[in-house]
């Protein structure tokens, strides 16, 4: 069985005469909460595109699961489907279905169930995602913000899948909001053994969240590893990103990650 959730070798991203990503590597375990931080244009997005197959890279090869992305039959890749959920930017709820109906949406297309399975497995994945019977019947336009990530992500986690992909899955959310979906994405996590590969500008997610760090810049990855060794490495954007004061301020609240303590060591705060 493969240990590796994701491979990815030589990938090339080239828009016109713009190259994206040269030469990227990266690797990914199963188990593993993995952020991509970059800067703006850095190609984290593109990148999650890619991995999904929702775009083709120039050259290089893209392993999901053991499966190549770019030679899957289409009976692969539909199985790869039922294997992993997507929770895009856009929290993307159909507007006309009831929150009942946009979670059991996954289930009805792939696997023709019996509607009373659909219903408890609807039920289900609403509690996990923190919400209540009561919000089936709820239509998009009732919710607020952080009640549609979560509808979001119950209907991400419709089909049971191995890996969870995120997009900014905390972008809009106010601090306390944006805590209490990170303690989601954990006790998830924790509980279904899911790989979580996410997309995140946001530090406090980052680094409450991660057991990896793949920081994107120079067109390919440039530090790939758990916090505590990826803070260690020194690139300018690593150093802006996560050593900042607002870096070092959240970092101050985490004394798991050793890198806390050396930094506040090294210039005595
Ligand atoms: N379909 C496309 N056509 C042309 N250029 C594109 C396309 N998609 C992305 N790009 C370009 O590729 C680069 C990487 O974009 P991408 O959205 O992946 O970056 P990002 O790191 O996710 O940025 P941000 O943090 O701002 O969301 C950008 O310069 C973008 O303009």
């Amino acid at each position: 069985m493969e240990t590796n959730a994701i491979e990815i070798h030589g990938l090339w991203t080239q828009f016109g005469s713009h190259v994206v990503h040269k030469d990227l590597d990266l690797t990914v375990k199963k188990g593993e909460i993995v952020s991509i931080v970059g800067g703006s244009g850095s190609g984290k997005t593109t990148l999650l595109r890619e991995i999904l197959g929702l775009q083709k890279p120039a050259r290089g090869t893209v392993k999901v699961l053991g499966i190549d992305i770019e030679k899957a039959s289409v009976a692969e890749m539909r199985k790869l489907d039922d294997r992993w959920g997507v929770l895009f930017q856009q929290g993307a709820l159909f507007s006309a279905l009831s929150v009942f109906d946009n979670v059991a949406l996954p289930m009805r297309e792939l696997h023709g169930l019996p509607e009373a399975l659909i219903t408890n497995a609807v039920l289900l994945k609403l509690q996990m995602a923190g919400l209540t019977p009561d919000d089936a019947n709820k239509m998009p336009s009732d919710l607020s913000g952080g009640m549609i990530k979560r509808v979001a992500l119950a209907r991400a986690l419709s089909l049971e899948p191995d890996l969870l992909f995120l997009d900014e899955p905390t972008a809009g959310l106010d601090p306390a909001l944006s805590d209490s979906f990170v303690e989601l994405i954990q006790s998830l996590h924790d509980e279904l053994h899911l790989t979580v590969v996410m997309v995140s500008h946001d530090l406090d997610t980052v680094l409450d969240l991660s057991t990896q760090i793949v920081v994107l810049a120079d067109k390919k990855v440039v530090a790939s590893g758990p916090p505590e060794d990826v803070l260690k490495v020194k690139h300018p954007f690593i150093e802006d990103f996560f050593l900042g004061n607002r870096g070092r301020k959240v970092l101050a609240g985490l004394p798991h990650l050793d890198v806390a303590k050396v930094l506040r060591g090294s210039d005595g705060k």
